[in-house]
């Protein structure tokens, strides 16, 4: 290890983004607690020491410049009111924050003045409501909000939605267009100086997500198709093309966008590739 000081990096120790980023940051190479009780752990090879904190209060420690960095969700670092802000969204952990009310009332924001309104993002949901100009009660709940309605403490309700299926359970429906999309991001205090290690973090992080969002394809193609199929297959930069041992045949190799990846064989095959295959990326910095 050099002797530049440790970044310190909260994570959260438990909920919906606990695992998602610990399995990011193991793909970027830094070591994770393997017992889910520990509250610190150092990892010494890449100069970092992780805190394993409640989700809610992650932004509050880096907003205090307790610590360097923090994994969060976007929802819950506005909704903190905490002197930090994102550095890198990190392409999992996506939801909505809604408004919902009993299914086919027919509300709408503006009938939510004078309403009482449940949700546990109470910080989030007052700035929307301000903004929007609309003065309603907020019934501030830890959790299980979708209940809220039900049991006569709300109108209406704001929340966290993912697939719906709670929303549905409970004889919910949205509303309203979404007061935010959310997902997981890194932040860092606002206005920090960048501290050591966190142009390296980036790095392994951004190579974590293309790795996940890329396959490679290699494939033969005679050389007057070469053209054609290079253009579906353009790569990041460019496509390596190798000539083959075979006289007026070409080997391409190109990243491309993991979700395209049957459509994209399916147009090599028309134009007249042969031998096409997709692989999965383990790891990559571009
Ligand atoms: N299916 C999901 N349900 C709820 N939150 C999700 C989901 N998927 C991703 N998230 C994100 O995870 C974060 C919420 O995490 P978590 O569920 O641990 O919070 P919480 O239950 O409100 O926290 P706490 O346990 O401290 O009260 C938010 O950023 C939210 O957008
Ligand atoms: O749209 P869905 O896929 O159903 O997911 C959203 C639900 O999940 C979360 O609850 P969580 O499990 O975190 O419990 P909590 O309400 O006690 O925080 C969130 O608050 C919603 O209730
Ligand atoms: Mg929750």
């Amino acid at each position: 290890m050099n002797d530049r000081p440790l970044l310190r990096i909260a994570l959260p120790n438990k909920g919906s983004l606990a695992e998602a980023t610990q399995a990011m940051l193991r793909e970027a190479g830094y070591a994770q607690r393997s017992d889910s009780k520990d509250l610190v752990l150092l990892d010494e090879a890449n100069g970092v020491e992780f805190y394993y904190l409640r989700p809610r209060d992650i932004a509050v420690y880096v907003g205090e410049r307790t610590l360097d960095l923090g994994f969060t969700g976007r929802d819950m670092l506005l909704d903190s009111g905490a002197d930090a802000e994102e550095v890198l969204a990190l392409g999992f952990g996506g939801t909505r924050f809604r408004f919902a009310a009993p299914a086919a009332s027919g509300w709408t924001v503006a009938n939510l003045a004078g309403q009482r309104i449940a949700t546990s993002y109470s910080g989030l949901l007052g700035a929307y409501l301000e903004r929007q100009g609309v003065s309603a009660r907020l019934i501030k709940l830890d959790g299980a909000v979708e209940s809220a309605v039900r049991l006569g403490v709300a109108d209406a309700i704001a929340d966290v939605v993912e697939t719906g299926s709670t929303l549905k359970r409970a004889g919910l429906e949205v509303f309203g267009e979404p007061i935010l999309a959310s997902e997981a991001i890194l932040i860092q205090p606002r206005g920090a100086q960048e501290p050591a290690g966190l142009g390296l973090l980036l790095r392994r992080l951004a190579g974590v997500m293309t790795a996940r969002n890329y396959k490679m394809v290699d494939y033969n193609i005679a050389a007057d198709k070469l053209e054609v199929a290079a253009s579906v297959t353009p790569g990041i930069d460019s496509p390596t093309v190798s000539p083959l041992a075979r006289e007026g045949w070409f080997a391409v190799r190109a990243m491309i966008p993991a979700k395209q990846a049957p459509l994209i064989m399916d147009e090599l095959w028309e134009v007249g590739a042969e031998g096409i295959l997709v692989t999965d990326i383990a790891a990559c910095r571009l």
